[in-house]
């Protein structure tokens, strides 16, 4: 381990900096202020202070320290956002390692394809992880609390590096892999600490926020709570996986750990808003929810804001190939003509732009292109997937021939008056029924404008060179449990050409979600084939 300050406090040297660097910048500063507020036990919490948690870091280095781990070799976090754990992925960035988080019990075949494909040097597991098989050269730690336990020894390797550098990958996080094979998003130290310091422009909270992070680790919405609380001095909530679905217990938690500021995927507030609305409004201490991931469906969203009338709401917008880009407060009160929220503008020190098909500039408003990103936060690539890499990387539109490439969101967009831009749905949900184009976003969002609505989703069946289909699934607010198949149908031909209309159209109680918390389509087109 070199032997330079680990941890320098408030860089005054504008040197780039390290992961570990940037999330502990405020531990010189707040030493005693909370860091971590964690559950411990029924309606107990942990609090871990900032000094705490440095030590904490340190005991953890030296545990790793010893096992001739050489830079860049990945350890895999099976792990939650616990003290222990955030001091965790903090030690492996102190010590150059890539760590790679999975989230607790990962499914298995998935958990073997990111092993198999990383080849990692060490797994660390935290108390609750599952017990799959860890092949026997890779060495095994458990996170308990205070220490790190180093259970079997990593296989011997070559160690060829001599100094880590903020090009080092900080993280690799794998995709959801909704199309194919996960893809493995390598994250540099720069371009992590690039996009927080962006994200710090923004002044989002204070030491004196407790921001509630509801991600689970292996999604990196995780990975910006840490980032924005600890790079802010304020404290991280963890609040338990486990309490989202139990809309009386995620509030409790809210309230005991007076969390000031709520992060989350809008799927999180969906139980809140149908069985625990009093709750919800009584959590006097909330002043922000920040969402990410996916649209919030507009009559969710106005429900949220009636109840929470005085609290900002931020849309973040992202991929985590650049962890996120922008921030725009939803306006308050919302708008009854707003039929898409912005996104705004790309963070300080980063651009969105749009293209089209040939990846040319679009510059008038309205018109609609992909959304492209340019910005220091970009990824390094997918892992072990060149092809892939290049596929989501663009020449500079405005100057093409500079080398600079920029990211293809794979979203499609359209900037307003002001240049401001707006989210329209990925470019894969266009899709063509009968020789006919079809946004399937036109059609969700039509269903959402029918009374009652709260959520909605729009999939598309059938081979695409044969005959396809739209299927439809909504979820109507508690007060309106009669809306009926017939009645949505009617309501969407009165706007939509026949083309349009679904075919299958069911009213569930609640959508599927992924583990990131995101609409699960998968789920959806299992049900309608079941
Ligand atoms: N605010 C949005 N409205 C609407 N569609 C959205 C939005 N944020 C993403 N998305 C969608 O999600 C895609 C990215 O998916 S992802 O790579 O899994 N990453 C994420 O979802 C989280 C992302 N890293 C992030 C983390 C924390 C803050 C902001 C963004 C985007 O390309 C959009 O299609």
């Amino acid at each position: 381990m070199s032997d330079r300050t680990i941890f320098p406090g408030l860089l005054d040297t504008g040197r780039e900096e390290f992961l570990h660097e940037f999330l502990l910048r405020m531990a010189g500063t707040l030493p005693d202020r909370p860091a971590v507020i964690e559950p411990a036990g029924s309606e107990r919490y942990a609090v871990t202070t900032y000094r705490e948690l440095e030590l904490l870091v340190r005991d953890h280095m030296a545990a790793l320290d010893g096992l001739g781990l050489e830079i860049g070799d990945r350890v895999i976090l099976e792990a939650d956002l616990s003290a222990a754990s955030i001091a965790a992925l903090l030690a492996c960035s102190a010590l150059g390692l890539t760590f790679v988080p999975v989230g607790t019990r990962p499914p298995e075949q998935r958990l073997a394809s990111i092993m198999r494909t990383t080849e990692p040097a060490l797994y660390l597991r935290c108390p609750g992880a599952g017990d799959a098989d860890i092949p026997s050269g890779v060495g095994l730690g458990h996170i308990e609390g205070p220490s790190l336990t180093i259970e079997r020894a990593p296989a011997d390797r070559a160690r060829r590096r001599r100094e880590p550098t903020v090009t080092d990958p900080a993280y690799v996080i794998f995709t959801s892999g909704t199309t194919g094979r996960p893809k493995g998003v390598v994250m540099s130290h720069r371009a992590v600490t690039s996009f927080y310091h962006g994200m710090m422009a923004q002044r989002l909270v204070t030491p004196d926020d407790r921001v509630a992070n509801t991600s689970p680790l292996q999604f990196d919405f995780s990975l910006i709570n840490v980032g924005l609380a600890l790079g802010s001095g304020a404290a991280l909530v963890t609040v338990p996986p486990e309490s989202l679905r139990w809309p009386r217990r995620f509030v409790r938690v809210l309230k005991e750990t007076g969390a000031t500021q709520v992060n989350g995927v809008p799927s999180i507030w969906r139980p809140v808003l149908r069985h625990e609305q009093q709750g919800l409004a009584d959590l006097d201490r909330l002043r922000g929810i920040l969402f990410c991931g996916e649209d919030f469906p507009l009559p969710e969203l106005r429900h949220l804001r009636a109840l929470l009338p005085g609290v900002r709401v931020t849309n973040c917008y992202g991929s985590t190939e650049s962890m996120a880009c922008s921030f725009e407060e939803v306006p308050n009160p919302l708008p009854a003509d707003v039929k898409r929220l912005s996104i705004g503008f790309a963070h300080k020190g980063a651009e969105m732009l749009l293209v089209d098909e040939a990846g040319r500039l679009i510059e008038r408003p309205g018109l609609v292109g992909e959304i492209v990103v340019r910005s220091p936060a970009l990824f390094t690539g997918y892992w072990d997937d060149p092809d892939a890499t290049r596929a989501a990387l663009l020449p500079d539109p405005v100057s093409p021939r500079s080398g600079q490439v920029v990211l293809r969101t794979g979203d499609l967009g359209h900037t307003g008056q002001r240049g401001e831009m707006y989210f329209c749905g990925r470019a894969d949900s266009q899709v063509q029924i009968r020789g006919n184009r079809v946004e399937l976003d036109e059609v969700r969002h039509r269903l959402l404008e029918f009374p009652g609505v709260m959520a909605a989703e729009v999939l598309v069946l059938g081979p695409a060179d044969g005959d396809r289909r739209l299927s439809a699934f909504v979820v109507v607010s508690a007060r309106s449990t009669d809306v009926g198949a017939a009645e949505l149908r009617a309501h969407c031909a009165q706007a939509l050409p026949t083309y349009m209309l679904p075919s299958e159209l069911r009213v569930l109680d609640a959508l599927p979600t992924t583990p990131n918390g995101k609409t699960d389509r998968e789920s959806l087109v299992a049900l309608v084939s079941g």
